[in-house]
């Protein structure tokens, strides 16, 4: 659905060049929810704007629904950006419009009829559920309402692709959760592709489908979220992880234990995180254990749980104990 092929931006001039992109390849699939996280300056807003050529790479190829854009001429580059929706973390809506008139905007630029405007725009306020709020002004609502403006205007030319830079920032948790909500939905609804960028791992989490990490203009790490969350590789991934889950350490890497005890890193997912397979197998084994950290939460909807555990026993009955519980399934990693 996108493809990004050696994708290199350069600001600058000659001699004070700064590089934000540097030939980054990227492949996005119809109809995912594909997140790209990365710290400041990593380069996030340069690749998303470059999805649409919003800035023009300074070599390299975008490719959307098969058309190469970095080819194009620029009236066939109109009519493409056209099957490409965006929102921004800011809102961007015409201060001087009303939500009617803002969402009508894209619509009337390519001279709509009056009644399929009405007809549309009416479809969209219904969706994004601002009905009752068609009069008003962009500054009579709230941030939430706005970017929901920001969606039904970006949905108003039927795109195939939407992109998000950074679309919940501005926005408080409880409406953050709205509004991924509302993309997740749209998402389902339209088999739309959706890509957003963002530099907080609960965004990710909440909806994605799959995740690449950037990192001074390079991905560093790509993956299903259910992966690239539970088992990071790369430094970057895992100081996001961190930093979301709030933890002043992990007592898995920070802990050395006894001769007798053992302390490990055990992953259940999907219907497993409910199981008793823990307590099963400690009774069959004779083990104990104790349990330093913990979390059971959601990846989107599939269920998981990370618990960092010391096991006291014999060698043999430790060592038999991680062996049965990866034969149940589990994803045990003990500390070195
Ligand atoms: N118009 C510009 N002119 C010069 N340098 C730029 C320009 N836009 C971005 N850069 C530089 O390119 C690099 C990547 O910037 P970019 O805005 O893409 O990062 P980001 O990950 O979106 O950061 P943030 O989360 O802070 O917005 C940074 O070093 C930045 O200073």
């Amino acid at each position: 659905m996108i493809e990004l092929k050696q994708l290199t931006k350069q600001y600058g001039k000659p001699g004070r060049l700064t590089t934000a992109l540097s030939g980054l390849d990227l492949s996005i699939q119809k109809g995912e929810i594909f997140g790209v996280i990365g710290h400041s300056g990593a380069g996030k807003s340069t690749l998303i704007r470059c999805m649409n050529l919003l800035e023009r790479p300074t070599s390299g190829e975008v490719w959307v629904n098969g058309i190469n854009l970095t080819a194009l001429g620029k009236k066939q580059l109109q009519n493409e950006r056209r099957k490409i929706g965006m929102i921004f973390q800011h809102f961007n809506l015409l201060s001087s419009a009303t939500v009617f008139d803002n969402i009508a905007f894209p619509l009337r630029l390519c001279n709509t009829p009056k009644s399929k405007v009405e007809q549309k725009v009416g479809e969209l306020l219904a969706l994004v559920g601002l009905e009752e709020h068609r009069h008003k002004y962009p500054a009579q609502l709230s941030g939430g309402q706005k970017q929901r403006v920001g969606i039904a205007r970006a949905l108003a030319s039927d795109p195939e692709v939407l992109l998000c830079d950074e679309a919940t920032s501005a926005l408080d948790p409880q409406t953050t959760d709205s509004i991924l909500k509302l993309l997740l939905d749209i998402n389902r609804r339209f088999n739309l592709t959706i890509v957003l960028i963002t530099h907080e791992m609960h965004v990710i989490q909440s909806i994605c489908d799959r995740v690449a990490v950037i990192h001074q203009g390079g991905i560093v790490e790509e993956g299903p979220v259910t992966e690239v969350f539970l088992k990071p590789r790369h430094e970057v991934t895992r100081d996001f992880i961190r930093n979301d889950q709030l933890s002043d350490g992990d007592p898995f890497t920070t802990l050395s234990g006894q001769p007798n005890e053992r302390t490990v890193k055990i992953t259940f997912l999907g219907a497993k995180t409910y199981e008793s397979t823990l307590s099963d197998v400690v009774r069959e084994t004779g083990v104990t254990f104790a349990i330093l950290q913990g979390t059971i939460s959601k990846i989107k909807e599939t269920p998981y749980g990370q618990l960092i555990v010391r096991f006291e026993g014999s060698p043999e009955s430790v060592n038999q104990t991680v062996v049965q519980l990866q034969k149940q399934g589990l994803d045990v990693e003990v500390s070195s």
